[in-house]
């Protein structure tokens, strides 16, 4: 029950509605005491013979008066409790929602996409269930189980009423024992649900692989083992549920039972009427709904509190990188200087950047070149902000980029990443992802600097093409341009480009950095490549390895030097000629 609790701030906010919908469940508790004791007086009437037509008339117009009463009560309640469990819901969404835009990368590298899916979705369901149906259960079991227990006591007779609750307390005992079973069962269900989903998410996005490799056989099979174990956890779950409704109806029962024994006892003793007697067993039917309701209450609540706990678990993971108190909120611009110690990716136990030092003036270009895995993209993290935690300092416009708020420095910052991203929307959308109301024109010039506009052209729908899930209908090098187009509408005061010249051409890559250079002259930009030729003409190029930067100068300082640089260059001139032998 503790759920109830935890939900009471939203309890709060929707008052009004909880309260009127709560007023309408015990007055409808109310009302159907009515009809019993109609019943009962009506049928002492008929035995003592007095029952007239008016009197009748009577006891069905009161009938009548009530049913009526209840219908529309119970038409309101409705509206009132589960319309406003939708609003939780709402909430609970949007807190997860904005909770996994503050998250940083490696929020997303622990925790997979299916799993928090599943939380936005049946846990949030769950949830929902407790601010509705839970309500509804709770009070209702309360209020028509105490006043159809104080009807029997008061109206009828108090000893009788004591005989058939006997059995009561070991319902009470049963099903909170079945609840903690259920509990821990339904959060293992739950999290089954949450490997399943995150599966069905990974195959469906990867089904291009794994029709490649020809794996779908091993892949159903990993899938039903998945699915097969979603099914035996909620079974677990299911064994528990089947036994609240026997046991109510076993409890129940005995009740009956005891009832019409003691009744009878007591009417042969001239303690009760006939009336009374049908009229309390009536009442006693009236009592099944809320003993029933106690047990789905035991249910939806203790699943209601394991997903409450999933979300709130999610909700608390703590955002890594925040913003400082008084943080600048301008734009970054001007000299950038990158020192760095040393650092070390969160889940790693060796740094995979050491002594990276550089500095770089507004309006110039940076390249970093190096094997595989030397720290290139590590160090545009840092840049990013990705990760914080690093020795060493890095400054933008002689202000450490910790110091700026995030935002701000994201915006200054036009990031084209190795694995692109495109969204299932029109070219236009995607490249005027930053300023959706842009004008045609200003989309238009970022993709003719990014040497992508005549191919859109040639869409049957130019700018208007849709582009499927991640442009799975563009070309590498087209999604590298689009994405390259993406960041240049920013207007970024630096540009970065993550060896996203690598499924271009030469002579396509040499017309982009041309293109570049001249309409960026104050902009400073950091190009990463395998490819020398795209870092040939930078002010500075660093080479890396192993995390360290082990050569720094232009790219005629670096020739000079006969180092790892020179012998880059060498074997690719090499594989250029030998290329064009080939052709
Ligand atoms: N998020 C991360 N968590 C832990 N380790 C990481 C993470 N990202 C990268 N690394 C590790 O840091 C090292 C440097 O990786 P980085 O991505 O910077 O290489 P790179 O030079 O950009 O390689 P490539 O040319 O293949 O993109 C690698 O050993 C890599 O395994």
């Amino acid at each position: 029950m503790k759920v109830f609790l935890k939900l009471r701030w939203f309890f709060k906010e929707r008052r009004r509605e909880y309260f009127i919908g709560i007023l309408m469940l015990t007055l409808v508790a109310i009302l159907q005491l009515v009809p019993p004791k109609v019943i009962g007086y009506t049928i002492d009437e008929i035995g003592d013979g007095t029952l007239t037509a008016s009197a009748l008339t009577k006891w069905v117009g009161i009938i009548v008066a009530s049913a009526i009463l209840m219908y529309i009560m119970r038409y309101y309640w409705r509206q009132m409790i589960f319309g406003s469990s939708n609003y939780l819901a709402k909430n609970l969404r949007e807190k997860l929602f904005r909770h996994f835009t503050k998250m940083s990368p490696s929020f997303y590298q622990k925790r997979r996409v299916g799993d928090l899916m599943a939380h936005a979705t049946n846990d949030i369901s769950a949830v929902q269930q407790t601010a509705g149906g839970g309500v509804l259960t709770l009070f209702d079991s309360i209020t028509t189980g105490t006043f159809v227990i104080l009807a029997m006591a008061i109206t009828i007779d108090w000893r009788l009423t004591l005989i058939a609750l006997i059995p009561m307390p070991f319902m009470a005992l049963l099903t909170n024992y079945y609840g903690k079973l259920l509990h821990e069962r339904f959060r293992h269900a739950q999290a089954a649900f949450s490997d399943l989903n995150d599966k069905t998410q990974e195959s469906i996005s990867g089904m291009k692989v794994i029709k490649t490799f020809g794996q779908q056989r091993d892949d159903i099979d990993d899938f039903t083992h998945l699915s097969n174990d979603v099914v035996d956890k909620n079974m677990r779950v299911a064994k528990i549920d089947s036994l609240f409704d026997p046991t109510i109806s076993l409890v129940i029962g005995v009740s009956f039972f005891l009832s019409l024994g003691f009744g009878a006892k007591f009417i042969t003793e001239g303690a009760m009427t006939i009336g009374d007697l049908i009229a309390f067993t009536t009442y006693l039917g009236l009592l099944v709904w809320p003993m029933l309701a106690i047990g789905m209450l035991f249910n939806i609540v203790e699943r209601g509190s394991a997903s409450y706990d999933r979300i709130e678990q999610l909700l608390n993971e703590p955002v890594e990188i925040m913003d400082k108190t008084g943080a600048y909120d301008v734009r970054p611009k001007g000299d950038l200087a990158f020192h760095v110690d040393s650092f070390t990716f969160p889940e790693d136990a060796t740094p995979s950047l050491t002594n990276v030092h550089f500095d770089l003036k507004q309006g110039q270009t940076l390249g970093i070149v190096g094997k595989t895995g030397s720290g290139k993209t590590a160090i545009l993290k840092l840049l990013l902000r990705e990760f914080d935690g690093y020795k060493g300092n890095i400054t933008y416009g002689d202000i450490a980029i910790d110091d700026y708020k995030m935002l701000a420095l994201r915006e200054a910052i036009g990031y084209v990443p190795q694995d692109h991203f495109l969204f299932s929307s029109t070219i236009y959308k995607n490249i005027a992802f930053t300023n959706p109301d842009a004008a045609q024109e200003k989309v238009e010039h970022a993709a003719t600097l990014a040497h992508i506009h005549d191919d859109i052209l040639g869409f049957t729908e130019g700018y208007a093409t849709i582009v499927g899930e991640r442009g799975v209908s563009l070309s590498g090098g087209q999604k590298q341009r689009i994405s390259i187009a993406r960041a240049l509408m920013m207007e970024p005061e630096l540009l970065i480009l993550d060896d996203s010249l690598s499924a271009v051409d030469a002579k396509t890559e040499e017309a982009i950095l041309h293109a570049l250079k001249a309409s960026r002259e104050n902009a400073t930009t950091i190009i990463t490549s395998h490819r020398l030729s795209a870092i040939q003409h930078a002010h500075v190029i660093i080479v890396m390895h192993e995390g360290t930067v082990v050569e720094k100068g232009t790219h005629e300082e670096l020739m000079d030097l006969r180092g790892r640089y020179y012998d880059m260059y060498e074997l690719q001139q090499l594989e250029q000629q030998v290329e064009k032998g080939g052709m």
